[in-house]
């Protein structure tokens, strides 16, 4: 179809542009203007193969270069952008914008997390208000809906492997009676502590979103034996009084700076590591992958702990049968 088109456009124009050149043969140059519409002396016939020729060099101009209106439509969604522009009408150029993306790394790099990650995600958006229109809750939201993470976390934290059982039962809590949870999220661990260990009583420690979500679901059954307290683990330690200080799955995702950091405000530590195993070295590479960090063994995080004050010595080291973490003590001597 396309082609028989294109065979008649061409041959209109070669016919028609034949009657048009016999006639501009018969003008003295002297009578001829700067274009044909300018001849004359123009017969009917003429000037039939005149506009013949017209609408078929439009037709076919669009034919060989595409919808143009649609393209320049969506050019115009481009432009929005701001890595195109308009230079003048019908002549595209680049932005500064595009330049810079070009030349600096940091900026390509941007450009794409956005177009890989934060665009198919912001995509979800609507279906994720659908859900939960207030927006509030970060297991619906489109990130969550897109890529699954809520349920990657909640997949991998119902495994035996990471069941908070191991932490209940694998270190002797009766000598202790005041635990502060760092980072322990909405108190799951220290329910499971507290349920098991009556006699202790477990501080919560989290950023202060979590803290509040948290202390808004806290059962009855825990009020007396379950505190909240917003607090980041980059700040000093306010908790002074504590027996343990507990760190689960808390330095994984931090480099050996930031693991530093929360060391250094804390006055004692326990904390649960594992031997390299297979899935350790698997959870490794997805800390690497995620976040930067990686998992360390019984001398990486001594090493690290001495580092930063060495009153803070090896004590012991216990995997409870079953659980991907250990606990390693350290006392301050
Ligand atoms: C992987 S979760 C571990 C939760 C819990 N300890 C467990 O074993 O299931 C890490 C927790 O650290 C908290 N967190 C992240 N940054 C923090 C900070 N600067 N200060 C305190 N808590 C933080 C997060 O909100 C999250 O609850």
């Amino acid at each position: 179809m396309t082609r028989r088109i294109f065979e008649e456009l061409v041959d209109s124009i070669a016919e028609n542009g034949e009657i048009l050149k016999q006639q501009v043969c018969c003008e003295t140059n002297s009578l001829l203007g700067s274009c044909l519409a300018d001849l004359c002396r123009m017969d009917e016939e003429t000037s039939k193969a005149r506009l013949a020729v017209i609408d078929a060099s439009k037709r076919l101009i669009h034919l060989v270069t595409g919808p143009y209106d649609l393209f320049y439509d969506m050019m115009s969604e481009v432009f929005q952008v701001g890595v195109i522009c308009e230079v003048e009408p019908e002549m595209f150029g680049h932005t500064p914008l595009l330049v810079l993306c070009v030349y600096d790394p940091v900026a390509t790099r941007s450009c794409m997390w956005n177009l890989n990650i934060i665009f198919p995600v912001a995509s979800k958006i609507y279906e994720g208000l659908k859900v939960d229109p207030t927006a509030s809750d970060n297991t619906r939201c489109a990130a969550s809906l897109e890529l699954g993470f809520q349920d990657y976390v909640k997949a991998t934290t119902r495994s035996v492997y990471y069941s908070s059982l191991h932490t209940v039962r694998g270190f002797n809590w009766s000598s202790i009676q005041t635990v502060v949870d760092i980072g322990g999220s909405s108190g799951h661990v220290s329910m499971a502590l507290a349920e098991a260990h009556p006699h202790l009583h477990c501080i919560v420690e989290d950023l202060p979103d979590v803290i509040s979500g948290g202390r808004e679901t806290l059962r009855p059954t825990y009020a007396d034996k379950i505190e909240y307290l917003a607090h980041s683990f980059f700040e000093p330690q306010p908790v002074a009084t504590a027996d343990c200080f507990l760190l689960r799955f808390i330095l994984h995702n931090w480099s050996d700076e930031d693991v530093c950091r929360i060391i250094a405000n804390l006055s004692q530590i326990y904390r649960s590591l594992c031997d390299p195993a297979s899935i350790v070295r698997y959870m490794d590479c997805r800390m690497l992958a995620l976040f930067g960090g990686h998992e360390r063994t019984k001398n990486d995080i001594v090493a690290l702990v001495q580092g930063v004050d060495r009153r803070l010595v090896w004590e012991s080291c216990t995997q409870p049968e079953g659980s991907v973490a250990s606990f390693l003590a350290l006392q301050c001597i």
